[in-house]
């Protein structure tokens, strides 16, 4: 076995936090294939930063699964220098043992604990711009219309959340992850610390990167925890982060990286497929059985509109999990819907409600729900699966009924998770690979503005806000509902305007107008 030597003589961009003592680093690099050297030095010039030098170029093999790509001198160099990424583990253990600091910050939803934060949660949820966009001119109004909403729907969110538990599990199985990613990373040689960081609720993203700064992090790599992007989601997150980093000196000289979305890894796509293994012989006749794919929706719009690559993305992760249990001799029926619609405007379809009284009338007996766009049970999986949806299907004419739990903690994905993050490792404070190289990479990487800016280019408005609320868990209420509350954000502009008190004077922003 031979091997490719380079020695990183620079690998930081950023002179606040030089790595002064990198040792020289051996990457191996198997080889079964024909490249010449010519080519494999081209190949990790392209990966390395323009100031890497390959010192020496001897010869290495390619394992197993790089194989089925063929013929393809561009997909294997991407191939091996994923590869190269993966093997540095003496790298790796420099950014962390060495004077660097490595953290890993993973981004999530974040939710109401007791029955108290609910009202509160949904006001910081509602006030999102990448959940409710107004119009520039009305976006005075997203507090004000954040608090009405939220005021307004509360009653419903409580019934939701007393019959789980009165609250939300999010904060403490974000909690678990984190930790048991922190071993794994450990496990690996990476001593890295692991932050959480919610977008709507504690602990919230600004007190993970007050303990980041507080700890010294030099280095961190940013780990969503939705393995599909969306502009709701992951995209919300990054944009604030993007903005926390803007105005903190310390932040903006502290080199990271993003991981935006990891839905095709082989690690994610196999613990999945196992856990429908697992759940699908529970069954009587588990090859009759229809697998329900089951995603949170987003409205159509951020889609068609905006850009967002939601969809794609999750067909792309269903065809995956598919192909996978292909390979575990399971071919079942399968379909993909979309849940947990808010408002009236129209939502990727379709529907998981429609879909499963569909289901009932084409004669299905048996169906496996797996929820799909979150990696944690919730109150959509908790509330809506296992109450909702199955009340609804044992009425549609289903009558074997079973759902998937959600990963947790299972030690396959936490385990590819920290590898996702290890590979992720010699990318950060590296300057950004292109768009190109970043859609193309196994783990696409690149830094928050320049991941922004590659979905959100031109800053195009979302779509036009959900201005109309469905504050009932029924959808019957839905146009009444919405009426009403468009009435009630008329009467309450009035009241302000003519009273000269109400929320928009709170926040100070109507003497504005004075
Ligand atoms: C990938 C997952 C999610 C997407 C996409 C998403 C978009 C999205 N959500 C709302 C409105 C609400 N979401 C709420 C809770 C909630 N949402 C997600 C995930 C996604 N949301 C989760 C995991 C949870 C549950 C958190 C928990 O407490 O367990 C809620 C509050 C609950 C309720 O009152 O129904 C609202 C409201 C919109 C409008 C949206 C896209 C624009
Ligand atoms: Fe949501």
């Amino acid at each position: 076995m031979g091997c490719i030597e380079f020695t990183p003589s620079n690998f930081t961009h950023q002179a606040s936090s030089p790595i002064r003592s990198w040792p020289h680093s051996t990457c191996m690099v198997q080889r079964s294939h024909c490249y010449s050297g010519v080519q494999i030095k081209a190949c990790l010039r392209s990966y390395l930063p323009k100031n890497h030098i390959i010192s020496r170029y001897s010869s290495g093999w390619l394992p197993p699964r790089s194989l089925h790509l063929k013929n393809s001198f561009e997909k294997h160099s991407m191939l091996l220098r994923a590869l190269v990424t993966s093997k540095i583990q003496d790298v790796s253990t420099t950014f962390v043992i060495g004077e660097e600091k490595v953290g890993v910050l993973l981004l999530n939803l974040g939710g109401p604990e007791t029955l108290d934060d609910v009202q509160p949660f949904l006001f910081n949820l509602f006030a999102d711009p990448d959940i409710i966009r107004l119009p520039r001119l009305f976006r005075f109004l997203q507090k004000p219309l954040a608090q009405f909403i939220s005021v307004m729907r509360a009653p419903k969110s409580k019934e939701g959340y007393s019959s789980i538990g009165g609250g939300s599990p999010l904060r403490q199985i974000t909690d678990a992850q984190a930790e048991e990613l922190r071993k794994a990373l450990w496990a690996k040689n990476v001593p890295a610390k692991v932050y959480v960081g919610m977008r709507y609720w504690h602990p919230f993203t600004e007190e993970a990167i007050e303990q980041i700064k507080r700890d010294g992090i030099t280095k961190l790599v940013v780990l969503p925890l939705y393995p599909q992007f969306s502009i709701s989601t992951s995209g919300s997150s990054l944009r604030l982060l993007e903005s926390i980093f803007r105005e903190d000196e310390y932040l903006v000289n502290m080199q990271h990286t993003v991981i935006p979305s990891w839905y095709q890894r082989e690690g994610y796509i196999k613990a999945m497929a196992s856990l429908i293994e697992k759940e699908l012989e529970k069954f009587d006749f588990p090859e009759k059985v229809m697998i329900f794919f089951s995603a949170h929706g987003v409205p159509l719009a951020y889609v068609e509109e905006a850009g967002d690559p939601y969809k794609a993305e999750m067909e792309e992760c269903v065809d995956l999990i598919m192909e996978q249990l292909e390979k575990q001799r399971i071919r079942n029926a399968y379909t993909l819907a979309y849940q947990s619609r808010v408002g009236p405007v129209e939502w990727l379809k379709p529907y998981t409600d429609e879909t499963i009284i569909e289901l009932g009338q084409k004669g299905v007996k048996s169906i496996l729900a797996v929820p799909i766009s979150f990696v944690s049970e919730h109150i959509e999986t908790l509330e809506e699966i296992d109450v909702e949806y199955k009340e609804l299907a044992l009425k549609s004419g289903i009558e074997n009924w079973g759902r998937v739990p959600a990963l947790g903690c299972e030690p396959t994905f936490i385990s590819d998770l920290a590898d996702a993050v290890i590979e992720s490792l010699p990318y950060v404070g590296a300057m950004a690979v292109s768009n190109l190289e970043a859609r193309q990479s196994l783990v696409p990487l690149g830094s928050v503005e320049e991941l922004l800016a590659a979905y959100d280019s031109q800053r195009r408005e979302l779509p036009a806000p959900v201005t109309v609320w469905q504050w009932g868990w029924t959808k019957s209420a839905e146009t009444w509902n919405g009426r009403a509350a468009m009435l009630a954000v008329f009467v309450l502009l009035v009241l302000e305007v003519t009273t000269g008190e109400g929320f928009l004077h709170q926040w100070g922003i109507l003497p504005l107008f004075h």
